[in-house]
């Protein structure tokens, strides 16, 4: 970096903003093949959280390939330069006082592990979306699994390109067993124990 480039030290900081808002801010990583249900159960997430009154907002892998990430496809090289950029970003919006929910496959554990320490211990909460390869195909809500069984589709994350499971995640979801509003009570519950959102309470401060 330049080292002409000095950092601003903005007045308005992110506590004063978690005190406004009455809730703080964290990244939600939820990470999990394609089909397990991360878009899914961080929208329906999203909806309890904002009737709430929190502050939120959803990175989705495929929205964002759209814009910021257009340019990137799903090499190695291409998945790590996606993620690096989540993390950056992900680290503004938990700055501006607002709950990320970031849903992508996010497959390799080392960008995982990047993202985590762009951000404070504490700041970021890795979902693990755990669902078996044999039921996202069946669900295969974009048919594109099946275009990678026909070989249409080259490096298909589970089929012929790696997921690493995460080793110490602190929230795993099963949704071949659990129903998407099971998932969600176990992430607000969690948010809750950790004073991160105050349920029931829209305006008071969680932060005094
Ligand atoms: N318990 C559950 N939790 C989440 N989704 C579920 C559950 N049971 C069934 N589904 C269905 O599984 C599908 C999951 O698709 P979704 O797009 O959320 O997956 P994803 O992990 O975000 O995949 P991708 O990485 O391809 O975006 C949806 O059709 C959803 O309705
Ligand atoms: N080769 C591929 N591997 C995985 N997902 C793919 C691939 N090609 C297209 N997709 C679609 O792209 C989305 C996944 O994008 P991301 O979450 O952004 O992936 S990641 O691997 O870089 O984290 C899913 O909707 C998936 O169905």
């Amino acid at each position: 970096m330049d080292n002409n480039v000095v950092w601003h030290r903005p007045t308005v900081t992110r506590d004063r903003r978690a005190q406004n808002n009455g809730h703080k801010s964290v990244i939600l990583w939820f990470t999990g093949l394609s089909g397990a249900g991360k878009s899914t159960i961080a929208h329906a997430l999203e909806e309890s959280l904002y009737q709430l009154g929190a502050k939120t907002y959803v990175l989705d892998g495929d929205n964002v390939r759209h814009g910021l990430c257009g340019d990137l496809g799903f090499s190695d090289k291409d998945r790590n330069e996606n993620i690096r950029r989540i993390g950056e970003v992900s680290k503004l919006f938990i700055d501006a006082g607002v709950i990320a929910l970031c849903a992508f496959i996010s497959p390799f554990r080392a960008d995982r592990q990047r993202a985590r320490e762009l951000v404070d211990e504490g700041d970021f909460i890795e979902i693990h979306v755990k669902c078996p390869l044999e039921v996202c195909e069946t669900r295969d809500p974009k048919g594109l699994y099946q275009k990678a069984r026909a070989g249409l589709i080259k490096g298909y994350t589970g089929i012929s390109s790696p997921y690493e499971e995460p080793e110490n995640p602190e929230i795993v979801l099963d949704t071949s067993v659990q129903n998407i509003n099971e998932c969600v009570e176990q992430i607000i519950d969690y948010l809750t124990k950790k004073e991160i959102v105050v349920p029931g309470n829209r305006n008071k401060s969680v932060n005094g």
